[in-house]
């Protein structure tokens, strides 16, 4: 697809990102693809975005990374598409779970993959905004596309078709094939996926990505065809078959944004999204912000009986909160609920390098906006339009753009019935003359759910899938603070497809923990293959943590114990905070240091002095760091009273020494305490190493099985 051909092509030209936008368009009937060359203008304007060589190779080590988590990702495709477009590509891959970078930028798959692969990483939920800048700084590249629109059932049978020629070209998958596919023959050609992996000679790394998009989409489409059950069952036979329905149906998804361009870059249209399925029912745990919602909806509703009652209302809301927690959602379902067009963008895609592109950007969107009122304006990511950091060197026209944007606030009245609804992560980083009154001055915050709103949220999505008795949502949401809305969704997601690849008819806790774990702390690194000595240690090691949490009154009750070595940890054990915890006592405290503890003791008393290993630096790092907050901040030490010390350098060496001797003194006897309860225990210690050398990972219930001395059934 980067590519060039040397044809011009004049027709409908739209960068990637309206690609995917086309894909969600009920419009869009046909996408084809070609590749040319940008048109001249643009080209004079992007110079130093030269057209990739096949060349260079960049090496993910080169940049000191061999794997690249979720996090990390925004900043490098800022880093590496300027890069990519110099002539280089990345070799090695990015994790599953993460983006396959290889695929995507050597573009192995062909263009559906990048789709399928962030995807399938729900890096689109997660990462709305990786994707759409991997998208906007596309523009620039080879990309064009051309959308047709056709309404009749052969012209469903064309797109299908061209769908599956060109799947077949980028899966090299016979098209047959996948068009018996698409048309829901499951007959004749299915092979099992593992033989299609290895006739297509999916390089191993890319193995996993290729199944989790396989079985993502397989559940996307599950729930667009609501056949939820049955099909379950049939999963491994139809792993295959699941991408493609999961093309299919990014075709149809109403959830995701449905905008379409229908014009060259430099003049566009907007088309606005209805959102009538979207409702305050579909966003969870945010009570407060709905609350503060609900008025403007009632204004939409009827914008003039509403002024004329004396009701004021702001032009903009902003909605403030981390991303995934929700903030598009409320937006659309504000949208939805006064049942009026909701017109979406990106602060991001009014980024512009032309003069003047970006303002007629937001000029075009508030004309079509004003011609429809009532109606909802939402701009996602408003920091990226109206950020102070204006006058950048990447960004040159977008000073332009944030003062079209203002003009365009302030040129309608109230009454006129235009809501403008603007999300950021980051209200700090707005431009001053943005949040004045008549503008974006009404602020909601979209908080991380709290340990309530996020088993309403679990609920929510669990009742969208297959799951067993034993699943209990509290204990996974008590188990998940600080996951937001999107990540629990994403938790769900991956267990649901971990029982799909495992062969399971539901999903039970044990999927649930293991995503959980997944997106905790990154995938499990089955394929390490540690000796037996070292699985030992480590066995002993997270028992030691375990009996102390089990034996201490005021430790957290322990959660599941598990030798699974999972990205940096060779095996952890977790706890489980009966509620989020705003406060803690003085022996919680305590506790929580001598679990820590717990590891280390449990080498020394079992292996000796001499082999205690480096195992503990975390867990010596934790305990110390509660010792000291209790000795600094929360006046907890009786030599240095009810003060807190909280510019540790500026202090006299008489107190720093005071310090640290209350630290080392608090931790000395948090350690003696772990060795007294592992040496009286020291049975029971025995029996859960053993146990979890046996059966590797163990919960709470099955802890408590060994420890009292049963006998632990054989799963
Ligand atoms: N409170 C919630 N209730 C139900 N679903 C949620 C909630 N929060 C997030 N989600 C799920 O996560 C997806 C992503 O959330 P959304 O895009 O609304 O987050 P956002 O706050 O706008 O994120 P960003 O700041 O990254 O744009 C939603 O489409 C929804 O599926
Ligand atoms: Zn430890």
């Amino acid at each position: 697809m980067f590519s060039l051909s040397s044809t011009v092509q004049p027709q409908v030209t739209v960068p990637l990102s309206h690609l995917i936008n086309a894909f969600h368009s009920p419009k869009t009937t046909s996408v084809s693809v070609s590749a040319s060359i940008p048109q001249k203008q643009h080209r004079d304007a992007v110079t130093e975005h030269e057209a990739p060589s096949s060349e260079p190779i960049l090496n993910l080590r080169d940049l000191g990374l061999s794997e690249l988590k979720i996090g990390q990702l925004d900043q490098l495709v800022d880093s590496l598409l300027p890069g990519f477009f110099k002539g280089k590509k990345i070799s090695s891959h990015w994790h599953t779970s993460h983006v396959s970078a290889q695929s995507f930028f050597e573009n192995k798959y062909g263009y559906l993959d990048v789709f399928s692969t962030l995807r399938s990483s729900c890096l689109y939920r997660q990462h709305p905004r990786t994707l759409q800048s991997i998208c906007s700084d596309l523009q620039y590249s080879p990309v064009f596309i051309q959308c047709r629109g056709f309404k009749t059932l052969k012209s469903r049978t064309r797109r299908l078709q061209s769908t599956s020629e060109r799947l077949a070209e980028t899966q090299h998958i016979a098209p047959s094939f996948v068009k018996g596919f698409l048309l829901r023959d499951r007959g004749s050609d299915v092979e099992s996926l593992d033989k299609l992996m290895k006739t297509k000679n999916i390089p191993e790394a890319h193995q996993d990505a290729f199944k989790t998009g396989f079985a993502e989409g397989f559940l996307k489409a599950q729930a667009l065809t609501q056949k939820t059950n049955d099909s379950l069952r049939r999963t491994r036979l139809f792993l295959l078959v699941l991408l493609l329905l999961g093309i299919y149906g990014l075709l149809k998804n109403p959830f995701l944004s449905v905008r379409f361009r229908t014009t060259t870059g430099l003049d566009s249209a907007v088309d606005p999204v209805q959102m009538k399925n979207v409702t305050f029912e579909h966003v969870k745990g945010v009570e407060e912000a709905k609350q503060e919602l609900q008025e403007v909806v009632e204004f939409l509703k009827n914008p003039q009986k509403f002024t004329v009652l004396g009701g004021k209302l702001p032009k903009g809301i902003l909605l403030v909160g981390p991303p995934g927690t929700g903030k598009t959602l409320l937006a659309r379902a504000v949208a939805g609920e006064a049942d009026v067009p909701f017109y979406y963008a990106s602060g991001s895609e009014f980024d512009e390098m032309f003069v003047g592109v970006g303002a007629s950007r937001i000029r075009n969107l508030f004309r079509e906006a004003k011609a429809n009122a009532p109606c909802v304006i939402f701009i996602d990511e408003l920091d990226s339009v109206g950020g102070k950091r204006i006058e950048s060197p990447m960004h040159p026209y977008s000073r332009q753009t944030i003062n079209q944007l203002l003009a365009e606030m302030d040129g309608f009245k109230p009454n006129e019935g235009v809501i403008i609804i603007g999300a950021t992560n980051f209200p700090e980083a707005l431009d001053n003359a943005l949040i004045r009154p008549g503008r974006f001055d009404m602020q909601v915050t979209v908080p991380r759910p709290d340990v309530k709103g996020r088993t309403e949220i679990l609920k929510w999505y669990l009742n969208k899938i297959k799951f067993d008795q034993s699943v209990d949502p509290e204990i996974i949401a008590r188990g998940t603070v600080g996951f937001s809305g999107a990540e629990l969704e994403n938790l769900v997601n991956q267990a649901a497809l971990k029982a799909a690849v495992d062969g399971k008819e539901m999903v039970t806790m044990k999927e649930l923990e293991f995503s959980k774990d997944k997106i905790l702390m990154g995938p499990e690194r089955r394929s390490v293959e540690i000796d037996n000595k070292n699985k030992t240690i480590t066995a002993y090691h997270e028992s030691g943590h375990a009996i102390i949490a089990y034996y201490t009154k005021d430790a957290m009750p322990i959660n599941k114990a598990t030798i699974m070595p999972r990205g940096p940890t060779l095996g952890h054990v977790s706890l489980l905070p009966e509620n989020d915890r705003w406060n803690e006592t003085r022996s919680q405290l305590l506790a929580q240091m001598d679990v820590s503890m717990g590891g280390r003791v449990a080498e020394e008393l079992i292996f000796g002095t001499d082999h205690i290993t480096t195992g503990a630096s975390s867990d010596f790092d934790n305990a110390t760091k509660i010792a000291k907050r209790m000795v600094t901040k929360f006046g907890m030490s009786e030599k240095l009273g009810v003060m807190t010390y909280n510019d540790t350098g500026k202090l006299s060496p008489e107190t720093q020494s005071a310090i640290e001797q209350e630290i080392r003194i608090l931790l000395r006897d948090s350690y003696e305490r772990a060795k007294h309860i592992l040496k009286t225990h020291a049975k029971e210690h025995k029996n859960l190493a053993e146990a979890l050398l046996t059966y590797e990972t163990l919960d709470a219930k099955e802890i408590q099985i060994v420890l009292e001395g049963k006998k632990l059934e054989v799963r």
